[in-house]
C-alpha cells in the first residue's frame, strides 16, 4: 500500500500555486467555476502515455485499476488521475507537433491540491512510506509559502499566422458540396494559428490570465516538461459520480454583442436559426443514442439553452442520468468521444474528412481532458479554445461545425472569434 497524508493549507492563492508549479516537470490545473472545483496536480508519482492510439483507453484503464490496488481506501476519493486522451484514435499522415502528448497522457500526481474554501486547500501527498509522504508535505508547504506571484506581463508577439486559411476555406466549400450530396451529415473542421514570440510562453501565466479574462468557462492546463496545453473550454464532456453522469450537447454558435441587450437579441436569433438548430440536434441525438447503447437511464431538456461566453454563445442541451451496466468512466468517455461537436456524422467518414483536410494532427485539441478519482468520481471536458505552448511558439486551434448550409466565409469568421480567448490571454495584459 502507498502512504497518503492530508494537510490543510490556508491563506493560499492561485498566483502562488502557479508560481510553484513552474518548478515541476508535470503540472495539471482544472477549474470548473460553476461547481465550483479547483484542483491542481504536481509531479508524477506514476504516469502513463498510451503506446498506441487505438488501445489508449484500455491502457489507461488497466493502469488505473492496478494503481487502485495500492491506494488506501480512505484516500480513494482524494487522489486523482489527471490527464488527457488525444482526439485521434488512429495515427494519421498529418504533421504532429504534440511530442509526448501525441497519444494522450495521464499521471497520478505526487502532490494534489484541492480548494475547499476561500484561500483554503487540502494537500494530499502520496509516497511509498508515511515518513516520506510527511517529509514531502512539509517541504511542499514551505516552498509554497515562499512563492512570489508570477509576473503576468504578456509576451510580445513577433508574428501571428493563420496557417493555410484560404485552403481551409476552400476545403470547407468542397465539404459543403459533399454534405449536399448527403454522404456526410456534419463534420467539424479546425484550423491552426501560430504566434511566435521573443520570449518563452508560460503555460502557468496563460492559465492565470485565462481564468481572469474568461470567468465563465473551464480553465485547464496540462504541462509536461516544456510542452504546455491550455484551454478555456466551455464544453463539458462528462461528469460522473459513481453511477450518475451529466453531459451537455454543445453546438451552434454566434457572437456575443457589445451590450447585454445585443447579446440577448443575437442569442434569440441563434435559438431560432434552422442551420444551428440542426448542428445542435445532431450532437444531442448522437449522445443520447450512444448512452442508450450502454443501457443508461437518460434525461434531457427538450429544447436547448444558451451558453454565453465572452466572445461567442452556443446552443446547449443538458443530458443526465445513470448507468445501469458495469461501464467504467473511461469506457463511457470512449463511447461518447468524439461527439459530433468535434467529430461529425457519420463518425468514421467525419474522421476521415478531418484527417484529409486539416494540416496538423489535433492531439489534445478536442480530446477529453480532466480528472478521475479512485471512487468513480470525476469530470472531463473537451479541450477546445486551446493552444499548445512550446518554448517561443504557441499553436492555437479553432474549429466549426460544417453542415450543408454552411458558408465558408462565415466559418472563417467564427473560427477567428474562437481564437480570441487564447490570443487575449497570451498577448494582452489584465
Ligand atoms: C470545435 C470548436 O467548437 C465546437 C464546440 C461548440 C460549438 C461549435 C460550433 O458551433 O461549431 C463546435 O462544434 C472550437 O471551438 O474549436
Amino acid at each position: 500500500m502507498y502512504a497518503v497524508t492530508q494537510t490543510k493549507l490556508t491563506a493560499t492563492q492561485p498566483a502562488a500555486i502557479l508560481a510553484l508549479a513552474a518548478q515541476f516537470t508535470d503540472f495539471f490545473a482544472f477549474e470548473n467555476p460553476q461547481q465550483p472545483t479547483q484542483l491542481f496536480g504536481f509531479e508524477a508519482f506514476s504516469e502513463q502515455a498510451p503506446t498506441n492510439l487505438a488501445t489508449a483507453v484500455s491502457e489507461i484503464d488497466t493502469w488505473a485499476q492496478s494503481l487502485r490496488l495500492n491506494i488506501p481506501q480512505a484516500a480513494q476519493e482524494h487522489l486523482k488521475l489527471m490527464g488527457s486522451f488525444a482526439f485521434e484514435d488512429q495515427p494519421t499522415a498529418q504533421t504532429n507537433i504534440w511530442g509526448d502528448f501525441a497519444n494522450g497522457r495521464f499521471f497520478l500526481p505526487k502532490y494534489t491540491l484541492e480548494k475547499t474554501a476561500a484561500d483554503t486547500y487540502d494537500l494530499f501527498v502520496v509516497a511509498n512510506s508515511l515518513a516520506q509522504a510527511q517529509k514531502q508535505a512539509a517541504q511542499f508547504k514551505q516552498a509554497l509559502a515562499q512563492q512570489v506571484p508570477l509576473d503576468l506581463t504578456p509576451n510580445d508577439s513577433v508574428q501571428q499566422t493563420e496557417l493555410a486559411v484560404n485552403d481551409w476555406a476552400q476545403a470547407v466549400g468542397q465539404t459543403v458540396e459533399k454534405l449536399q450530396q448527403a454522404q456526410l451529415q456534419k463534420v467539424v473542421l479546425a484550423r491552426p494559428l501560430t504566434v511566435e514570440s521573443n520570449q518563452t510562453f508560460s503555460a502557468e501565466k496563460a492559465w492565470l490570465n485565462l481564468r481572469h479574462k474568461n470567468p465563465e468557462t473551464y480553465h485547464v492546463l496540462y504541462r509536461h516538461r516544456q510542452l504546455g496545453f491550455v484551454s478555456a473550454t466551455p464544453e463539458h464532456l462528462i461528469r460522473f459520480d459513481h453511477q450518475k453522469f451529466h453531459t451537455v450537447a454543445i453546438a451552434g454558435t454566434c457572437p456575443t454583442g457589445k451590450t447585454a441587450a445585443e447579446t440577448e437579441q443575437l442569442g434569440t436569433a441563434l435559438l431560432n436559426d434552422a442551420k444551428n438548430r440542426q448542428e445542435q440536434q445532431f450532437v444531442t441525438q448522437t449522445i443520447i443514442q450512444n448512452l442508450q447503447a450502454l443501457h443508461a437511464e437518460i434525461h434531457y431538456s427538450e429544447t436547448p439553452d444558451l451558453l454565453v461566453n465572452k466572445n461567442v454563445q452556443h446552443l446547449a442541451t443538458p443530458i443526465w442520468g445513470h448507468l445501469t451496466s458495469k461501464t467504467t468512466p473511461f469506457q463511457l468517455i470512449a463511447t461518447l468521444h468524439p461527439t459530433p461537436a468535434l467529430g461529425g456524422l457519420p463518425r468514421n467518414l467525419a474522421r476521415q474528412t478531418i484527417a484529409n483536410t486539416e494540416i496538423l494532427r489535433r492531439g489534445l485539441f478536442g480530446g477529453p481532458i480532466g480528472y478521475l478519482n479512485f471512487a468513480q468520481q470525476g469530470e472531463f471536458v473537451v479541450g477546445i479554445r486551446s493552444a499548445l505552448l512550446n518554448q517561443k511558439t504557441a499553436t492555437l486551434f479553432a474549429g466549426a461545425g460544417i453542415v450543408k448550409d454552411s458558408d465558408p466565409k462565415q466559418e472563417v469568421v467564427e473560427t477567428r472569434l474562437k481564437f480570441q480567448p487564447m490570443l487575449q490571454s497570451l498577448l494582452e495584459g489584465n
